[in-house]
C-alpha cells in the first residue's frame, strides 16, 4: 500500500517567452497543464495504472510567474477512492537564483485509474505513516473545504 509521500512529485520549467501572455508572464492555461501533468504522475506513482483527469476544482491565481523565473509545481495524492485519487496542486515562482518562491495557485484535482480498455480500475489504500504525512493530508483536506489560510 502506497504511502502519501511516495506519491509527492515535484517539477520545474523555466518559464519562456513562448510560454508567456503579452504581459510577459506564464499563461494561466500553460500553469494548468503542468499541474495536470504533475498531477498525473502522482496518481500514476500511487495506482500503478494510468490515470485521466476527471475533476478540477475551483483555481484562483493569485501572482503572476514571470518569465525568467521558474514554475514549481508540487503535487501528492491525500485521498483515494475505490478507483478515483484526489490530489493536491501547487504552483509556486520561484526565484533560480535564490530558491526564493512563493505560492502563485493552488487546486485539488480528481484523476480516475484506468485499464488497457480505458475504464475505471481499484486503486489501493493510501497509507499515511508519519507526522509529515498526517499534516499534508490535513493541509489538503481543509485546502480542499476553503478552510486553510494562504
Ligand atoms: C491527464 C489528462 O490530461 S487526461 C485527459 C482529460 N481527461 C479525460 O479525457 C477523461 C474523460 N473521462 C472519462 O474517460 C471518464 O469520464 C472517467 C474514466 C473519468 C470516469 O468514467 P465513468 O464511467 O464515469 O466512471 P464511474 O462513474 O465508474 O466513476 C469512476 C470513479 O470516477 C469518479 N468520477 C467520475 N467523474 C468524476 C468527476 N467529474 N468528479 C469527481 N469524480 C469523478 C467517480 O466518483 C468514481 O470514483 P470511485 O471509483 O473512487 O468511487
Amino acid at each position: 500500500m502506497p504511502d502519501l509521500m511516495d506519491t509527492y512529485v515535484e517539477n520545474r520549467w523555466m518559464v519562456q517567452p513562448n510560454h508567456a501572455n503579452t504581459l510577459q508572464t506564464a499563461h494561466g492555461g500553460r500553469v494548468l497543464k503542468w499541474m495536470d501533468e504533475v498531477g498525473a504522475m502522482s496518481g500514476m506513482r500511487f495506482s500503478g495504472e494510468s490515470c485521466v483527469t476527471a475533476h478540477i476544482n475551483h483555481v484562483d491565481f493569485n501572482r503572476p510567474i514571470l518569465v525568467g523565473d521558474l514554475a514549481l509545481i508540487e503535487a501528492y495524492v491525500y485521498s483515494a477512492g475505490r478507483t478515483s485519487v484526489r490530489v493536491r496542486l501547487r504552483a509556486y515562482r520561484e526565484d533560480p537564483r535564490t530558491g526564493d518562491r512563493e505560492l502563485t495557485t493552488e487546486s485539488y484535482f480528481v484523476y480516475v485509474a484506468i485499464d488497457e480498455d480505458h475504464q475505471p480500475t481499484p486503486v489501493p489504500e493510501l497509507t499515511i505513516s508519519s507526522e509529515r504525512a498526517e499534516q499534508l493530508r490535513e493541509e489538503a483536506i481543509n485546502g480542499e473545504n476553503g478552510t486553510s489560510e494562504h
